[in-house]
């Protein structure tokens, strides 16, 4: 008599599932070796389990790492993306990507792969197998908004393909950085005040560069570090706040630097007074309309004017050069 009459089953649809993850062919191995499970003599059956709970464990482990979590299309013969959104955090990003899906001619990874800077040694083939089947003619697409400030991203873009055309959605950094705190704090109710982190401890004159909350918002340093690779004819820069006042007008220059019929206009937007954004009427396949999610346009903490004109102070220089490097003036005061 078998002591887990279905085991033997569950553990093969494991060992199948950790064979796609390219964890554990020894996986399906052990689905296969339990196939026989009830089958062997008592003293063998042991062994036997113990392998499976350590295959088991193994199979946990791996699915636990943030780069195996990725969902994989089946059997995908994707192609590399030729556009990726390469930031900003906070930025808008988002939106963006919800909008160029509705194009009939892009297809995009829902999840941000995160390849260039925290799964890059999972190797090209690993990121490709994320991409999802392309018809002829169709673009392929990710977002990750933590490219555009990581170091080694551009050389490695670079390495991947030195077409590849890179977007930007830039905001304004100050309020860029009120919504970065807002969602920290979402997550850890008993964070500092944004004053507190925003200066540095040593010497309250000074704005603390090392919170990534601040650190992202000087655009013209990481720009900086991405134009050592790429050509600035390769960037499109698109701004944030436009995006909320004028998505079909920001989506008309998107879809233009991607080579792309205007399909997207201003049909498919309407403003949605309760979200306070704009949403995309029924998108198709869709009977609702659709907005982004409850952590999309999250009410910002009031932060005392002194400080936002502190702020203020400390990135108009840098917002001046980014003008400057781009030929596009944002208007952020
Ligand atoms: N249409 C629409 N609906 C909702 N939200 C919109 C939209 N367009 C732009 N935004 C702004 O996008 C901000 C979030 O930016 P990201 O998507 O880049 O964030 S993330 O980096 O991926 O976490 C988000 O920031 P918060 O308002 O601070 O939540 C929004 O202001």
């Amino acid at each position: 008599m078998r002591l887990f009459p279905f085991f033997d089953r569950i553990i093969v649809i494991f060992g199948v599932i950790s064979a796609r993850r390219g964890a554990a062919w020894a996986g399906a191995g052990g689905g296969v070796a339990a196939l026989n499970f009830g089958h062997l003599k008592a003293q063998s059956r042991l062994p036997v389990f113990l392998t499976m709970i350590l295959l088991f464990t193994y199979l946990c482990y791996c699915l636990s790492s943030r780069c195996d979590a990725l969902p994989r299309p089946v059997f995908s013969i994707g192609k590399f993306p030729q556009a990726i959104i390469i930031g900003v955090k906070k930025g808008g990003t988002r939106a963006l990507l919800e909008f160029l899906r509705v194009h009939p001619d892009v297809r995009a990874v829902g999840a941000e792969p995160h390849f260039f800077d925290r799964c890059y040694d999972k190797g090209l083939g690993w990121y490709r197998s994320l991409m999802p089947r392309t018809l002829e003619g169709q673009i392929t697409m990710e977002k990750t908004p933590s490219y555009f400030i990581t170091k080694e991203a551009p050389r490695r873009v670079h390495a991947m393909s030195r077409h590849t055309k890179l977007i930007v959605v830039v905001r304004d950094p100050v309020t860029r950085a009120i919504s970065d705190y807002t969602q920290t704090l979402s997550k850890s109710p008993g964070l500092p005040s944004f004053q507190n982190l925003a200066f540095r401890n040593d010497s309250a004159a000074l704005i603390d560069t090392s919170w990534s909350a601040v650190r992202i918002g000087i655009y013209a340093k990481h720009l900086e570090n991405w134009l050592r690779y790429f050509p600035l004819s390769r960037f499109l820069f698109v701004s944030g706040e436009r995006l909320v006042t004028d998505p079909a007008g920001e989506m008309g220059r998107v879809q233009d630097f991607l080579g792309l019929k205007r399909v997207v206009t201003d049909k498919h937007f309407y403003f949605n007074q309760t979200k306070g954004f704009p949403c995309l009427k029924k998108p198709e396949g869709s009977s609702q309309p659709r907005c982004l999610g409850k952590s999309k346009g999250r009410p910002h903490p009031q932060i005392p004017t002194e400080v936002l004109l502190r702020l203020r102070d400390f990135y108009r220089p840098f917002n001046l050069k980014f003008y400057q490097m781009t030929g596009q003036d944002f208007g952020w005061s």
